[in-house]
């Protein structure tokens, strides 16, 4: 059981996968909460209860409805089940005196199909965020979008506190359509760059190194890169072109890349993910 401090605030999870685990490890060691989650797979629960004994795992109704009633319920399943995690949790929320605030994190799925199934009225305290899975390390990035005049500050803040425990920026955006956009660019991007690493390490193998070798290389020089742009005054064009002397062997890769389009390719490969994040929300947000 959770060692309670009299100042504990319970944060409920509905769902407990990738998601939740990586918010809900960055703040477990925190006795500021106290952590519940329901998730109707065993063995997860299971999982999760071992690795994180202070997490306490209930169905959606203990979660709500308990002793220590949530003053946030982050809202962790797949877009696709949204409707029907929606309509379960209604009747739940309808008996409740006070209404938590609900932080959803499914892409795609907008807070005006959230109002019309939780039918709770328009004031319904909301936030949607988009976080990435460099948070289960405490590195993610989050864009967040509070549904306007709803949201007190006293919960903007406590969402930053929660998210503080697992991701290094949070961005807030004023218009809803811009979490699409967060989606594109940080919510899917580590697998943007996850794939350019993995084929610059398979390039590197090719050339000759080892498998270790070109894996050790790659990782550091893509962290470093970051490092260096976060951490530098010059913009990241300057930076590009500090490293590229004239005829030298950068120049050669970089007039490849630049023949291949690869700026085009980026933009197209954010703009599909941002489509993708408003075909979500017709998808699966209607009636
Ligand atoms: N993965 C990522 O990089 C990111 C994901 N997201 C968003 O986060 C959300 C969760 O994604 P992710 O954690 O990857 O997905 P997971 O599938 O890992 O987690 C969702 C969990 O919810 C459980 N679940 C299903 N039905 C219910 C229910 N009725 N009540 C409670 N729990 C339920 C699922 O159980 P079971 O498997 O048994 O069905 C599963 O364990 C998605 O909406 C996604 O868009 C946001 C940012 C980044
Ligand atoms: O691919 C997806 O739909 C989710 C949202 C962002 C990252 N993963």
């Amino acid at each position: 059981m959770h060692a309670k401090t009299p100042q504990s605030l319970t944060i409920a999870f509905i769902g407990g996968g990738n998601m939740a685990e990586a918010i809900l490890g960055g703040l477990c060691h925190d006795d500021q909460y106290r952590l519940v989650f329901s998730e109707p797979s065993r063995d997860r629960r299971d999982y999760m209860k071992q690795k994180y004994p202070t997490v306490e795992g209930y169905s959606n109704s203990d979660s709500m409805l308990g002793e220590e009633k949530p003053q946030a319920v982050v809202l962790a399943v797949k877009p696709q089940i949204m409707k029907t995690v929606m309509l379960d949790l209604k009747p739940l929320l309808h008996q409740m005196d006070t209404i938590p605030l609900l932080i959803s994190i499914a892409a795609g799925i907008s807070t005006s199909s959230m109002q019309r199934w939780l039918d709770l009225g328009d004031t319904l305290p909301l936030i949607r965020l988009m976080p990435n899975t460099p948070a289960l390390i405490g590195q993610g990035a989050v864009g967040c979008y509070a549904v306007p005049g709803c949201v007190s500050p006293d919960q903007r803040l406590l969402t930053e506190s929660l998210l503080g425990a697992v991701c290094k920026h949070i961005s807030w955006v004023d218009r809803e359509p811009l979490i699409d956009a967060v989606t594109a660019v940080s919510g899917s991007g580590p697998a943007y760059y996850f794939l350019i690493m993995e084929a610059m390490q398979n390039a590197g193998v090719e050339a000759g190194l080892s498998v270790e070798d070109a894996k050790a290389l790659t990782l550091q020089t893509c962290l470093g890169a970051a490092k260096m742009a976060m951490e530098s005054e010059d913009d990241l064009a300057m930076l590009r072109r500090k490293v590229t002397s004239p005829k030298g062997t950068t120049e050669a890769a970089l007039k490849v890349m630049e023949a291949a389009n690869i700026r085009q390719l980026m933009h197209d490969a954010v703009f599909a993910a941002d489509e993708r994040s408003r075909e979500l929300a017709e998808e699966f947000g209607k009636e």
